[in-house]
């Protein structure tokens, strides 16, 4: 079939993929993917379009078109740089690198925090012998309300519709779990790599692809952390169990530290909250006064 389409012609669809300055979108009405790049009035308002964004774009016959404005983000991320997600996989080993109850609040705080739902996903179980520990783990969070998978057939099945990204620690078996959720994913990843002379994750390339009706983004999220909460009532807000408590603290403004008539360290002293997640909820707040404090200096040197 031959495609025609008139000059200046106005499109709006999805980036799926920015590869070497180019922006490949596919139209919501022909299902076609166009190839787009950005003009330089992007680079003035400080915005540039990513991956996941919805656009407006203008294409002309024999020409590449180009992306003329972008809607409001849901959200973002910044590492890979994809936006409006509608849900991650965190994927935890059981052991090499050890679990870290630590790391898994801080992966469901930032999620919690940007509105993606978190899946969370356990590998290397096999390396164990007793399970104990987890099945305990997996029942309280469970009960705050986070879902567990150990079978990627079953991650699979919450694809339809929904942007999904994964992320987690080095080493904690994402390429593993990718690589059997999606083989011709990786190997388009790898073919793009070796075309230009990059690593498999250090390519500037990153791409949305079609899986079991979703979309699913190749290039696995944060190994390192760096959440953008900003305040103590952000924080309150992405414990969703501290959060249900705190509205039966005597003072709005509870940081559930050294109030009186706080309704959260009761729930934490009868187990009703996990004593590990108000731990980290602690640490996290010390992080973000840390981080203020610092802000403040600087903000005073200038
Ligand atoms: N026994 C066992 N080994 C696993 C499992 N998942 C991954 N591995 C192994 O763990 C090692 C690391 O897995 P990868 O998939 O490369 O980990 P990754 O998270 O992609 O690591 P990075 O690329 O460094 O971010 C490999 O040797 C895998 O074979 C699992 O469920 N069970
Ligand atoms: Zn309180």
């Amino acid at each position: 079939m031959e495609l025609w389409y008139n000059d200046n012609m106005v499109k709006f669809g999805r980036i799926l993929k920015s590869l070497s300055g180019f922006y490949y979108i596919k139209d919501k009405s022909d299902g076609q993917v166009y190839q787009t790049r950005a003009r330089g009035n992007f680079r003035q308002k400080g915005t540039k379009p990513i991956v996941g964004d919805f656009a407006e774009f203008s294409i002309a016959e024999q020409s590449e078109g180009y992306v003329l404005s972008i809607k409001a983000r849901d959200n973002f991320l910044v590492r890979p740089p994809i936006a409006n997600i509608n849900q991650a996989v965190v994927v935890m080993s059981a052991i090499e690198p050890n679990f870290s109850l630590n790391l898994l609040d801080r992966f469901l705080v930032l999620l919690t925090n940007k509105g993606i739902k978190p899946l969370i996903y356990l590998s290397k179980l096999d390396l164990l012998d007793d399970l104990s520990y987890f099945e305990t783990v997996q029942a309280d969070y469970q009960k705050i309300g986070y879902q567990f998978f150990t079978d990627w057939h079953e991650i699979l099945k919450e694809f339809p519709d929904k942007v999904t990204v994964f992320m987690g620690q080095t080493g904690v078996g994402k390429s593993t779990l990718l690589n059997k959720i999606a083989p011709e994913m990786s190997l388009a990843t790898q073919e793009i790599s070796y075309k230009l002379g990059r690593g498999r994750h250090t390519t500037r390339h990153v791409e949305l692809f079609e899986i079991n009706g979703g979309l699913i983004a190749d290039t696995p999220g944060f190994s390192s952390l760096d959440y953008e909460i900003a305040d103590q009532p952000e924080l309150n807000g992405a414990f969703p169990e501290i959060s249900a408590y705190s509205f039966g603290c005597k003072f709005r403004e509870c940081t559930h530290t050294h109030e009186p008539k706080c309704a959260v360290k009761p729930a934490v002293a009868s187990g009703n909250i996990l004593s590990s997640r108000y731990d980290n909820y602690l640490l996290f707040l010390t992080e973000i006064q840390g981080k203020r404090e610092t802000y403040k200096k600087v903000v005073k040197k200038c």
